[in-house]
């Protein structure tokens, strides 16, 4: 692949050392941060971290000091490239790789779960898909919290903020399936969006044929307008113009770098925190290990928490706070009785139907021929554009009601309802649950998630290494895989520590399939794949299936389901395990803890439909102004247009 190795050593070309000459409030050792005071103290530059330090940065009266326990990877073509996000999973040097426990409805497969290990977190090393929540979804949490400034309408104006839409390809002329009106988006976020400059044939035929089966009567007019029913062509957050055209747009550029000539922000990178200084039930500061040595930095205002859903449970539980319980198996002493943390681990999972391609029908695997890849590497280069700077685009979101019989529907809501009975069902999760159903219930609702990816996968060992997508291979037929994605689980997860060591993973189950409505659920939306792939569209270009095995019958419902419980994959979309209502109150504050607030995925208190990443940056665009308001912090007094790099 053209220019696009990075270096992997130690700190390598890409490590704060290098990057700090450029970005000065990028500290180059310790002591240059230690040697600042601090109003806020930030733990984690991930998606949301680095969305709150610059927000909160505006005012130049507030000192805010950021810890990352990864490196800078600005200027790492392995991140910058859009096509090349496959390597930067397993990877140790941007990926924490976390392991699952045995998943017991998914035959005790143990899944590697991806996070991103770098200044910006998870979306350094997502697959920059831009999608938003249905109305619905934002609406359910306000419900759930009881509190009508989480609702859609009141987190439109921060979708917006966080994000600028690109102008589209001239290249692009069938505009159908590349639905967007201009007042749902933002135009000076700093989120960079965009649709794909080129596509394959393969995914203008699935949505053709996706249309058909659905028998949906109407194309979606903008999916990111609350309503994403129907199937279309996704934006991406990579950039199409300016110095970052044909590079993926992330919280490390679009949030840090641009404000990193800001006196009053400073970052450390590679410092890891172990956990929170309580005093008396105040956060007063943060204790953390860099290269070897323990350091302490104190808060004068706050500390924010944002170290990601797996992370910021288990900085919590270091701390002492979370269930007695666990915190005693652990070895911690319990300073703060807070069951809910680390539970209500919820993820969208997929199951998909994998494809070998007829002769002379192309996917990716054309880039696998050495003439094309020099082709597609000098379009990168000299104009930035290309299939390398394209995203997984084809996409849509159905209502189980529309797949599901009468009776399936009935059934799986039955098997809910006995969860509601159980004695085990907390009033929270009963609550959750009557939001599922309604979702289930309702002929509007996007209960699942379809994606089609020109690509073939590694069945075998992807789930457990994330290495799922093999290099293009264009001496075999070419592939694709079409997935199917719950997007309202019912199943309960958890992620806690069961040691008092900070350097030792948490042990997290996602509760995959362990429900049998998720099971339902998923096993519908396979059944709508095996369809589409009967039609006159796809039929016709189809050698083989290649995934489920020709073992399981997609006729049969049974087979279905249990070809579902055989291979389901995480969609990357953890959240929920420092829930709003439970963990933190709808000021993001931590309950019993003063000084204290968690802003990330964590604090999702029930999953949206789609991907999540305009989400997190919705919660911490909220999350900011949230923290402005409670200190008084004034958000004019900044002329960020003068500071910008
Ligand atoms: C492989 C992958 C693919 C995805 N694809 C998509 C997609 O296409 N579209 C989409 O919308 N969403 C996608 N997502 C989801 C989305 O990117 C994440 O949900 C989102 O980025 C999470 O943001 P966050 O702020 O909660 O956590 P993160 O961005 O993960 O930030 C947490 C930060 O805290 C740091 N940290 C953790 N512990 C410590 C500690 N002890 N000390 C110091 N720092 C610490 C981490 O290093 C990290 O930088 C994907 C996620 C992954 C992992």
């Amino acid at each position: 692949m053209a220019n696009t190795t990075s270096t992997q050593e130690g700190n390598g070309l890409y490590g704060i050392d290098n990057a700090a000459n450029s970005l000065p409030a990028l500290c180059a050792c310790a002591r240059g941060f230690l040697d600042e005071t601090y109003d806020i103290i930030i733990i984690g530059c991930g998606t949301a971290g680095l969305a709150v330090a610059a927000r909160l940065t505006e005012d130049p009266n507030i000192m805010v000091g950021v810890l990352e326990a990864g490196k800078s990877r600005l200027d790492d073509p392995l991140v910058d490239t859009p096509a090349t996000f496959p390597e930067l999973l397993g990877n140790p040097e941007y990926d924490y790789g976390f392991k699952s426990t045995p998943q017991k409805g998914n035959r005790d497969i143990v899944h590697h779960l991806c996070r991103g290990k770098a200044l910006g977190g998870s979306s350094a090393i997502n697959y920059m898909l831009y999608v938003r929540g249905s109305d619905a979804d934002y609406d359910d949490w306000a419900d759930l919290v009881g509190d009508s400034t989480w609702s859609s309408k009141a987190l439109k104006p921060y979708m917006r903020k966080h994000q600028t839409l690109e102008r589209i390809d001239a290249s692009i002329t069938n505009l159908t399936d590349y639905p967007h009106v201009g007042e749902n988006h933002g135009t000076k976020g700093p989120v960079h969006t965009s649709f794909n400059d080129s596509s394959f044939p393969i995914g203008d035929l699935s949505i053709k044929a996706m249309d058909e089966v659905s028998g949906l009567s109407k194309k979606p007019i903008d999916p990111w307008s609350g309503d994403h029913i129907g199937f279309f062509n996704t934006l991406g957050a990579v950039s199409r113009s300016g110095p970052h055209k044909g590079k993926r747009s992330y919280a490390a550029r679009g949030y840090f770098q641009a404000n990193a000539c800001r006196p009053n922000l400073k970052v450390l990178c590679e410092a890891q925190v172990n956990k929170i200084v309580l005093e008396n039930g105040v956060a007063k500061g943060v204790e953390f290990i860099y290269h070897g040595m323990n350091e302490t930095v104190y808060a004068k205002k706050e500390v924010i928490l944002c170290g990601g859903v797996i992370n910021s449970p288990q900085i919590l539980e270091l701390s002492g706070i979370g269930e007695p319980k666990i915190l005693e198996q652990a070895g911690v002493e319990c300073k703060i009785k807070l069951p809910g943390v680390g539970e209500n681990l919820q993820d969208h999972a997929c199951a998909v139907l994998g494809l070998d391609l007829k002769p002379g029908t192309i996917t990716m695997d054309i880039l696998g021929d050495p003439q094309v890849m020099e082709a597609a590497g000098k379009a990168l280069v000299e104009t930035q554009s290309g299939p390398l700077t394209s995203i997984v685009s084809t996409q849509g979101f159905l209502p189980y009601k529309l797949q599901a019989t009468a009776s399936e529907l009935e059934s799986t809501v039955k098997s809910i309802r006995e969860t509601q009975q159980l004695s085990s069902t907390t009033p929270f999760y009963k609550r959750q649950l009557d939001q599922v159903i309604a979702h289930l219930e309702s002929d509007k609702s996007a209960n699942l998630q379809f994606i089609v990816v020109p690509a073939g996968a590694d069945y075998e060992n992807g789930i457990a290494t994330q290495k799922i997508w093999p290099p293009p291979d264009n001496n075999r037929l070419h592939r694709m895989v079409i997935a199917s994605c719950l997007q309202y689980p019912v199943a309960r997860g958890t992620c806690h520590i069961s040691s008092s060591d900070p350097s030792a993973h948490p042990i997290i189950d996602p509760g995959y399939m362990n429900h049998p409505a998720d099971v339902a659920v998923l096993a519908s939306g396979l059944h709508f794949n095996h369809l589409v792939t009967k039609t006159s569209h796809l039929a016709p270009l189809i050698h083989e299936r290649s995934y489920p095995p020709a073992s399981r019958n997609l006729d049969d419902r049974t087979d279905r389901e249990e070809a579902v419980k055989d291979w389901i994959m995480g969609e990357y979309h953890l959240i929920g395990t420092c829930a709003m209502g439970e963990v933190v109150d709808t000021r993001l504050k931590v309950k019993g803890v003063k000084g204290l607030r968690v802003v990330d995925a964590s604090v999702f208190p029930n999953h949206v439909s789609g991907n999540i990443c305009s989400s997190v940056y919705t919660v911490a665009e909220k999350g900011a102004d949230l923290i402005k308001e409670d200190w008084g912090i004034d958000v004019e007094a900044f002329d960020i247009g003068k500071l910008k790099l």
